[in-house]
């Protein structure tokens, strides 16, 4: 297999948005859970994104999954590496977006890397390096209380900064506006000057091919699947890949009861949590119980079997930001994030146990620890259920046949559970 195009994504929901984002591009796809084993049967595909749950792992940890990430996809005729990181920049000084981007720069002796979490399709821009989730800031958004990786700071030149061991600088809107050429010589420039990343504008998806036709002439970009868009985008205009139309083998039904599950605390699965509870049974478990014994999962799966044959059921960690505030500063943030992650994936696997094989999963984090625990190796994609989540089938799962939806905890409307359920039979 020759790929076009390799993706390390930093999170599970983050991979699959991206391979969303790709195969509706025209480049045929498939989501891998880690590195694949050698006898993960994979189709013919022009892309591979490997997910990674590194986002909120230790630095040194999250550097060298990734490397090994980069190894096997350059090891199977890749040129350019993607790394994929959240549309809104989650992040903390500590890393890992700088850590992951200097290693794998150095590791493909790449001059200076383009830097965009741009993604227009749900809201994300930049401009002057600063990054706008819908019409505000993200330090004035809902990410500003985020669970792991609240957000203060919208200047995304400084944020790098912060994290990289190299120079950052910018490629403003109107070099971009100019066009390639121009994009060309200012990543000249700032080479020159021994900066190693640029933090690129974007505001329309007309940016973003700009950008994916320059970034695409180089070894290695970080971004979400704005940039993705760019460069599939890319290799299509050149005619490095012949567009496919998306599978529908993604999407065949599988029946067996349904479920959802939400650890996001994001302000978007909060409204359509409140929505779910107009339509089918909803369980919010009490996290302080999770913090303090074993028994919230039994609870959990003893009030959905009984449900689960009338029709789907939604089980929420989900908690207000004064809520999560407060249980964190009780015990602990990672221990409070781990805990919690951990139920969920108990959760999920007696769910499935118990039949359960259409399951939606809202959170980045969230998902990593369920899809890990039900030990699934790869997704092929289906149908758009929303911007940036599609209907996932597993590949390889030892449950057999089951239809998943990663729903990255920003993405989605309101009554995003009952979409998803409706494409997912
Ligand atoms: N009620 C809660 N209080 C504190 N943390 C929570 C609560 N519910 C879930 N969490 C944790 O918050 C984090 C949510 O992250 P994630 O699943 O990636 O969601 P998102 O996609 O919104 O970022 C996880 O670590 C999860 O375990
Ligand atoms: O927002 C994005 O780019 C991705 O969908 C993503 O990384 C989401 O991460 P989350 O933890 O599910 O919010």
């Amino acid at each position: 297999m020759t790929l076009a195009l390799g993706c390390i994504a930093d999170d599970y929901t983050g991979a699959s948005d991206l391979a969303n984002t790709l195969t509706r591009a025209g480049l045929r796809t498939v989501q891998t859970i880690g590195i694949p084993a050698d006898d993960l049967a994979l189709p013919e595909v022009d892309a591979v994104v490997v997910s990674l749950k590194s986002r909120s792992i230790e630095a040194g940890l999250a550097v060298s999954r990734s490397r090994a990430a980069d190894k096997w996809l350059r090891s199977r005729g890749v040129s350019h590496v993607l790394f994929k990181i959240c549309s809104t920049f989650d992040s903390t000084d500590a890393g890992n977006i700088g850590p992951v981007m200097d290693a794998l720069r150095a590791d493909c002796s790449e001059g200076a890397v383009l830097v965009t979490p741009a993604f227009p399709e749900t809201g994300r821009t930049v401009y002057q390096g600063n990054l706008f989730v819908g019409a505000v800031p993200l330090n004035e958004s809902p990410l500003k209380d985020h669970p792991l990786n609240p957000m203060h700071d919208s200047n995304l030149v400084r944020v790098l900064a912060r994290q990289s061991g190299t120079k950052i600088g910018l490629v403003d809107l109107a070099t971009v506006a100019r066009g390639t050429d121009a994009v060309r010589a200012r990543l000249a420039e700032l080479e020159a000057q021994g900066i190693g990343a640029a933090i690129i504008d974007a505001v329309f998806d007309r940016d973003l091919e700009t950008i994916g036709l320059v970034a695409g002439e180089h070894g290695l970009s970080v971004g979400a699947s704005g940039i993705g868009l760019g460069l599939a985008r890319a290799l299509v205009s050149t005619g490095k890949v012949k567009p496919a139309a998306a599978s529908s083998a993604a999407g065949a039904a599988v029946g067996g009861t349904a479920a959802c599950l939400a650890g996001s605390c994001s302000q978007a699965t909060l409204k359509q949590i409140a929505s779910a509870e107009k339509v089918m049974p909803v369980l919010h478990l009490d996290p302080d119980r999770i913090l303090t014994g074993p028994g919230e999962a039994q609870r959990a799966l003893d009030w959905a079997r009984p449900r689960l044959a009338e029709g789907p059921v939604l089980i929420a960690s989900s908690s207000t930001p004064d809520q999560v505030a407060a249980l964190q500063a009780r015990h602990g943030r990672d221990a409070a994030g781990h805990a919690i992650e951990q139920t969920m994936a108990d959760i999920a696997e007696n769910l499935v146990k118990s039949g359960v094989r259409r399951l939606i999963v809202a959170g980045g984090e969230t998902s990593g620890a369920v899809v890990d625990r039900l030990e699934i190796p790869g997704f092929l994609v289906g149908a758009e259920i929303a911007a940036g989540v599609p209907v996932l089938r597993a590949v390889g799962a030892e449950a057999g046949d089951m239809l998943l939806a990663l729903k990255s905890g920003n993405f989605g409307g309101p009554d995003f559970f009952s979409d998803a359920l409706r494409l997912m039979r």
